[in-house]
């Protein structure tokens, strides 16, 4: 099997091309980039970081290995990729927040769209920024089913876990909490779902708005520590590759709060919005249209709106 990273030499691609290559030693993996030295460069060393099963000291599966390789852009870069993860971006990291990308990436989205070929659908994971305007302009401009485009906003459930964990004395493993709504300002943490070990967790309203605003700030901390040049590599390409590796193997039953684009579900259409889902091994396979106390429910209609005053 094989899976095209597009902005395969970009932070978040190149990290999420070493871990899809290190969790799946059979895969092959494809670094696209407009940058093609750079993604020559990438492929090398992630080939070169599989090659430790050579020595005692590295783990050895005893597979043989898949190929770690860079492809030009166009075209010929996703006809043999069974998932496309695109995370190519014309402006870099963005420290004035995701919206602040939308004009570069507009122009990177429509050039990767004219790549796909017509009659050949297979799924889409978009994570470049803005997340969900550019998973729905791809959906838009490629005109596959709409259930091929899975927008990754996972980063967020991690964080809001972490930070539940944190609070409540206990391990992110252990604690649920789901979040859907925009990538962005006005995400949706479902803390009426919030768990730990499957018994419900009792938060205070203050503490419901304490963790959300910690879920938008700490992207953009991350950020500043670290420079603008390198956005949040780690838990995107983790979950990214986690998102990739589960339709590959078929899917995922549990619903998950993932951006697709919406022909009715909650009563809104012409976007792509974080939802409730489940996957297959063709991307989404359904929308789960939860029962939401009124908080929660005008929060994820006030991200519709949001996102619906510009859904491209
Ligand atoms: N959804 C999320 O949770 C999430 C998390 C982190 C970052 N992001 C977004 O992901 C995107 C990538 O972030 P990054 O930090 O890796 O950016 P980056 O600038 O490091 O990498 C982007 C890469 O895309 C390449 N590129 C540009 N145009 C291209 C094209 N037409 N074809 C192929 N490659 C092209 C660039 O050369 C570059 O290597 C950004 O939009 C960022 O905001 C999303
Ligand atoms: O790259 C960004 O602007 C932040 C990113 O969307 C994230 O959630 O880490």
């Amino acid at each position: 099997m094989q899976v095209t990273v597009i902005g395969g030499a970009g932070t978040i691609g190149a990290a999420t091309a070493y871990t899809l290559a290190l969790d799946r030693p059979t895969l092959d993996v494809a670094l696209c980039d407009v940058e093609r030295d750079a993604a020559r460069g990438d492929a090398t060393d992630v080939t070169h970081a599989r090659a430790h099963v050579a020595h005692p000291v590295g783990r050895s599966s005893g597979d043989r290995p898949g190929a770690v390789r860079a492809v030009d852009p166009g075209p010929g870069a996703i006809e043999d990729a069974d998932v496309v993860v695109v995370a190519a971006s014309g402006a870099g990291t963005q420290t004035g927040g995701r919206m602040a990308a939308i004009e570069a990436n507009r122009a990177v989205v429509d050039e990767v769209a004219a790549w796909f070929p017509e009659h050949a659908p297979r799924p889409v994971v978009t994570v470049t920024n803005p997340l969900d305007r550019m998973n729905y302009r791809l959906f838009r401009r490629v005109g596959w089913e709409r259930s091929r485009f899975v927008g990754y906003a996972l980063s967020e459930t991690a964080r809001v876990a972490d930070e539940l964990a944190r609070r409540h004395g206990t391990t992110a493993e252990r604690v649920s909490c789901p979040v859907v709504g925009e990538h962005g300002e006005h995400i949706v943490p479902l803390f009426s779902r919030a768990s730990v070990d499957g018994d419900p967790l009792d938060l205070s309203a203050e503490e419901r708005e304490a963790v959300t605003e910690y879920a938008r700030r700490i992207p953009y901390d991350v950020i500043d520590w670290r420079g603008a040049r390198h956005s949040s590599r780690w838990v995107t390409a983790r979950g990214v590759a986690a998102l990739t590796g589960r339709l590959l193997d078929g899917g995922l039953d549990t619903p998950v709060g993932l951006s697709t684009p919406l022909d009715g579900e909650y009563g809104y259409e012409g976007v792509s919005l974080g939802v409730p889902v489940t996957l297959d091994a063709d991307g989404i396979d359904a929308v789960h249209e939860w029962d939401l106390p009124a908080d929660e429910r005008a929060a994820l209609d006030a991200a519709y709106e949001a996102v619906r005053a510009t859904p491209e």
